[in-house]
């Protein structure tokens, strides 16, 4: 039960009679149906949506309705049933509408030490107002990243090496470009399963080259053992390319003619990466503060299947982003926007630096930091 404030502001109760005291929510949806005519007529017959059930949890209160076949739901709805019930609302669902009412707000904040372990290849995203969100890099392998300086990149980087590291240090190995000169990242040299972390355009070249023949001698072995995708196998293994900033491997006229090839074949090496890597379980993290047409090439876009925005300086780059406005509007550090085929506002976790190596420290192998271009041996067994 809400206190009926909002409710004359929205247009499709605009015409109700003085409403006094307290309505149910479920009132005020059918009030809404009723004075938006959301109905379907046939023949003579008025067919309206029809209650099926409430549902209520700590996050949100749901209500189901049947639809009569041919009555879909309207842009607008969730925006006025939200104005009408004083909450966040969505609207979603098919032959059964879902009405989703959000009664919590998103934290502002909240720490990488409450999450909990998952299966398989999944990473926390963050938690949205339905509840925790995973990505699987099983069933969507690469990636694209998107948001403005100081909005909260790095830190879901980190948050996924972490969680990667602590669920399968064994398994995992990482490739890692950090453009934004080198500060970020280049302590994780140190760690058994990271291969390389290149700061420069030389460096990025030649891990990139390392990536390409891993990469076909992955292909050969597979072909060799008749194995179509990883997922298909135990094979245990699975290998990530963090690319923190591609931004930075784009030609400009101020490189030399040295500098312009060694970026050429990174950008080459990217494409390839997201066109023919997935199914021998490499990963793909593309992240770029510009995502503009020329940033985000078309292939790494098409084959990125999950994209993720935080703030963005205008609704174009959210359109390049996301391929859909809403990454501009977005106010709060670390909060993003998680897009597959459905959508999900996040607030991703945070974790600090010291949180970060105090989990990491295990992992660190002090005897054999990774030389870039020649990275540590490939463990992949098939055997
Ligand atoms: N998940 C989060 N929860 C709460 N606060 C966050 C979160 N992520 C980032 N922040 C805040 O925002 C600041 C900037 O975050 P971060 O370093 O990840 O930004 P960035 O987008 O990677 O910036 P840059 O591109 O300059 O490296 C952090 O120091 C922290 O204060």
């Amino acid at each position: 039960m809400i206190e009926y404030i909002g409710p004359l502001a929205l247009a499709g109760l605009a015409f109700l009679p003085k409403v006094q005291g307290k309505m149910s929510e479920r009132k005020i949806i059918e009030l809404y149906f009723k004075n938006t005519g959301f109905n379907l007529k046939r023949n003579k017959e008025v067919l309206w949506p029809e209650f099926w059930k409430k549902h209520m949890s700590p996050m949100f209160t749901r209500y189901d309705y049947n639809l009569p076949v041919g009555l879909e739901v309207e842009e607008g709805m969730a925006d006025a049933l939200s104005k009408a019930l004083g909450y966040p609302v969505e609207v979603s669902g098919e032959k059964v509408m879902s009405i989703w009412i959000f009664k919590k707000r998103l934290p502002k904040q909240w720490n990488y030490k409450d999450l909990l372990p998952s299966e398989g290849w999944k990473i926390p995203i963050g938690l949205s107002y339905k509840g925790m969100i995973w990505h699987d890099f099983d069933e969507i392998p690469h990636m694209t990243v998107a948001g403005a300086t100081r909005w909260g990149k790095t830190i879901f980087l980190k948050v996924l090496l972490t969680y990667l590291i602590e669920q399968h240090g064994d398994d995992v190995e990482f490739y890692i470009f950090d453009l934004k000169g080198g500060l970020a990242f280049n302590k994780f040299k140190s760690l058994k399963q990271v291969r390389g972390v290149a700061g420069d355009y030389k460096e990025s070249s030649d891990l990139m080259d390392l990536i390409t023949s891993d990469i076909k001698r992955d292909m050969s072995d597979f072909k060799l053992n008749d194995i179509e995708n990883i997922t298909d196998t135990d094979l245990p293994k699975r290998k990530f390319v963090i690319i923190d900033e591609a931004g930075e491997l784009m030609k400009n006229k101020s490189m030399t003619d040295q500098e312009k090839k060694w970026v050429e074949n990174c950008q080459r090496t990217m494409s390839y990466i997201a066109r023919v890597s997935g199914g021998i379980g490499l990963r793909q993290i593309f992240c770029t503060q510009y995502p503009t047409g020329d940033v985000l090439d078309r292939q790494i876009k098409a084959n990125s299947s999950a994209k993720i925005s935080f703030r963005l300086e205008n609704g174009t780059m959210s359109k390049v982003a996301l391929d859909e406005l809403g990454a501009e509007e977005i106010d709060t550090k670390g909060r993003a926007i998680y897009r597959t085929v459905d959508r999900h506002l996040v607030q991703v976790p945070y974790i600090s630096r010291e949180e970060m190596w105090s989990r990491l420290e295990e992992h660190v192998d002090v005897k054999a930091p990774a030389e870039n271009g020649k990275g540590r041996e490939n463990p992949i067994k098939f055997r």
